[in-house]
């Protein structure tokens, strides 16, 4: 289990996380999504002590990571950017981070074969392409056998295969009771790899939910000849109501049904009356829009 309480990051006096909790459970893949500069790699670098929180603290298994005996066994992580010389065969970087956490060189040749990677042990990683690299980072991070996985932008660089190698391998591991965890700022990967979502922008918390659940987040686009009444008409607490062109209105927290009754009632005409569902990457996007305008705007 990993466990981030209450958790703030600041560099200098700019709060790159900010007040962030979640827990990802074990047997479970819980994807950690956010659009580019959202904290994600902040916050996985400070779950495993390589950067310490301003405030707040993390736990792996009940405790700090730093505290740990056996830190590849208990939490296994592939971080973006990690630098393996490039003249080292896979399974030479493999062997000397084995040898050094007294990892038997069996279980080297397994994490190569569960990697796909094999046929190419004795390449210098130098050659590797980019999904290849990425498949050794995953070895690697399996390598302690470890109770909890996390990487870090797992799927950046792999092609469709590799995306469907990475998810029946998570699900895999959830499903002999690990905790797995992965970020990404592309909801379409997420979507089809995880259960469980954590939504971050700017370092804040924006949703902590279920993939199932995120979807039926959905709205009705309304064209009306009297959008003003109609706002008064359905304005509720949980309803809320943008407006979207001269005509249009956009409405969440209420039916389709229950907006047409109420036009109905005060005889204001509509045009249209349409439940949206919006597709996931949609409702993404919606949900860390001003994230990611605050990043542009910088
Ligand atoms: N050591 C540092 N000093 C100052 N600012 C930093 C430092 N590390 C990260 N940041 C800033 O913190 C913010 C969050 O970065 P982080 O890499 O955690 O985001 P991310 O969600 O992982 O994004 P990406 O998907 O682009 O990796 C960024 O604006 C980044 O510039």
């Amino acid at each position: 289990m990993i466990q981030v309480r209450e958790v703030t990051k600041r560099y200098g006096a700019k709060t790159v996380v900010d007040h962030l909790s979640f827990t990802a459970q074990p047997g479970q893949v819980t994807g950690f999504l956010g659009p580019n500069g959202a904290g994600k790699s902040t916050t996985m670098r400070m779950i495993v002590g390589l950067d310490r929180p301003t405030s707040g603290d993390v736990l792996v298994n009940g405790k700090p990571y730093a505290s740990s005996k056996a830190p590849l066994h208990e939490i296994g992580v592939l971080l973006e950017a990690k630098a393996v010389h490039p003249g080292r065969t896979a399974v030479s970087h493999l062997l000397a981070m084995a040898r050094t956490h007294g990892i038997p060189r069996s279980r080297v040749d397994e994490v190569l074969a569960l990697a796909g990677l094999s046929e190419v042990a004795h390449k210098r990683v130098g050659a590797f392409s980019l999904g290849m690299g990425q498949r050794l980072g995953i070895a690697a991070a399996l390598l302690g056998d470890p109770a909890v996985v996390m990487l870090d932008e797992p799927v950046n660089g792999l092609d469709p295969e590799g995306v469907l190698w990475v998810r029946t391998l998570l699900s895999g591991l959830a499903a002999e009771g690990r905790t797995v965890m992965l970020s990404s700022h592309l909801m379409s990967e997420v979507s089809l790899i995880a259960d469980h979502l954590v939504i971050v922008g700017r370092g804040k918390l924006l949703a902590d939910t279920t993939v199932a659940d995120f979807v039926t987040s959905e709205g009705v686009r309304v064209v009306t000849a009297a959008p003003d009444a109609l706002r008064t008409v359905i304005a509720a607490p949980g309803v809320t109501v943008t407006s979207t062109g001269a005509e249009e209105l956009f409405v969440t927290g209420t039916s389709a049904r229950e907006i047409g009754l109420a036009a109905a009632t005060r005889g204001i005409p509509l045009f249209e009356l349409t439940p949206q569902n919006a597709s996931l990457e949609e409702a993404f996007m919606d949900l860390t829009r001003d994230a990611v305008e605050y990043e542009a705007a910088r």
